[in-house]
């Protein structure tokens, strides 16, 4: 078998750029820790794109591809529990990622990922997300395929990792523009609320997942219990894909709207994330979190220079939550989780 080509993004740098007239600092320097524990995620650096441009789509089923991302949430949910309210059901929710090791949550991220998969039927048009839950379900979906138990499956990648995989697990693609319609989609998250307001973008890949998402009949948010937030953008910040042509206004009417934006680097290259649309990303990180995501995400496209941000605001229609109770992996959906933890609070305070 051909040797595994392993993906791995590792240092930032640093630079200047002109932001209300002042010389602000905008891309995070190495000496950064959080910026640089941030942004170590997988797919963001264009040595990848260029790696992966070296593989025969036709023959990506004979290299296995290892998406190596060293999860950004870690950090991100740390924080997340010590800055939640204490009085919110959700912020227990967050508290638990210290708990959850990374083997752990790898766990939960299959086992939401093979739940999904039971949603497809024989004949659907099925959106794939990006990211590495949501390559886990497309993995499920290739064996319900290869089983026989699936039939007659398109599928519609939203980024290049999305495509190359479904190419090696077997799940056939189209493009979006081939199809008039997706019955069912499947994403991952980086944050979700109680209220189903989500953030994602952590791959650099909103921007296609907010167009196949959004028409999918059905849009199906897979997350472990760690996504879970009482407020949206209090850890994780929001990324907001930008046209090169127009980053410094873009920077400036971030600022205006009260937000720290910062370029995302690329890892093991010099300089910018550029996506696969060929733009930049900027995280826009928002000291209270976000306090009205509609408006917010809203606000933020009607920036001209603006391709999307990474807000998704009533496109899910489904949240599924892995949980671990004690030993047990359980898959329930988000109004359940939240219902559960509520009750666990107020078990807790009555106590
Ligand atoms: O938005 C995304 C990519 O742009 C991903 O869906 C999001 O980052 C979640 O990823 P993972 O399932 O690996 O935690």
């Amino acid at each position: 078998m051909a040797s595994a080509v392993v993906l791995e993004c590792t240092a930032v740098s640093g630079m200047m750029l002109m932001i209300a007239g002042q010389q602000s600092r905008v891309f995070a320097t190495s000496s950064t820790t959080t910026t640089s524990s941030k942004q170590k995620m997988d797919l963001r650096c264009i040595q990848q794109q260029s790696l992966l441009s070296k593989l025969s789509l036709s023959n990506a089923e004979m290299i296995p591809v290892v998406w190596r991302r060293t999860d950004s949430r870690t950090r991100a949910v740390a924080t997340s529990a010590s800055s939640s309210s204490s009085s919110s059901p959700v912020a227990v929710a967050s508290g638990a990622p210290p708990g959850l090791d990374a083997g752990i949550q790898q766990n939960l991220k299959r086992a939401v990922a093979k739940k999904a998969v039971e949603l497809v039927k024989s004949g659907m048009i099925v959106g794939l997300g990006t990211g590495s839950t949501s390559s886990m379900a497309i993995e499920e979906l290739g064996k319900l395929i290869a089983q026989n138990k699936l039939k007659d499956i398109v599928g519609v990648p939203t980024s290049y990792q999305s495509r190359v995989l479904a190419r090696q697990f077997g799940v056939k693609t189209v493009d979006l523009n081939d199809v008039n319609h997706v019955d069912i989609a499947f994403d991952g998250a980086d944050e979700v609320d109680a209220s189903m307001n989500i953030i994602k973008g952590a791959g650099a890949a909103h921007t296609m997942e907010k167009v196949v998402d959004s028409i999918a009949k059905q849009c199906v948010i897979l997350i472990d219990q760690s996504k879970v937030v009482s407020k949206l953008g209090l850890a994780f910040s929001l990324p907001v894909e930008v046209l090169p042509f127009a980053l410094s206004p873009v920077l400036r009417a971030l600022v205006n709207l009260g937000g720290v934006p910062e370029i995302r680097t690329a890892l093991r290259k010099d300089g910018p994330v550029i996506t696969e649309l060929g733009n930049m990303v900027v995280d826009v990180r928002f000291a209270d979190g976000i306090n009205n995501p509609a408006e917010l995400e809203n606000k933020i496209n009607m920036i001209p220079g603006v391709v999307e941000n990474g807000l998704f605001v009533n496109v899910a229609h489904k949240v599924f939550v892995a949980t671990k109770d004690g030993e047990e992996i359980l898959i329930v959906e988000l109004a359940e989780f939240v219902a559960s933890l509520k009750s666990a609070n107020e078990g807790a305070t009555t106590a």
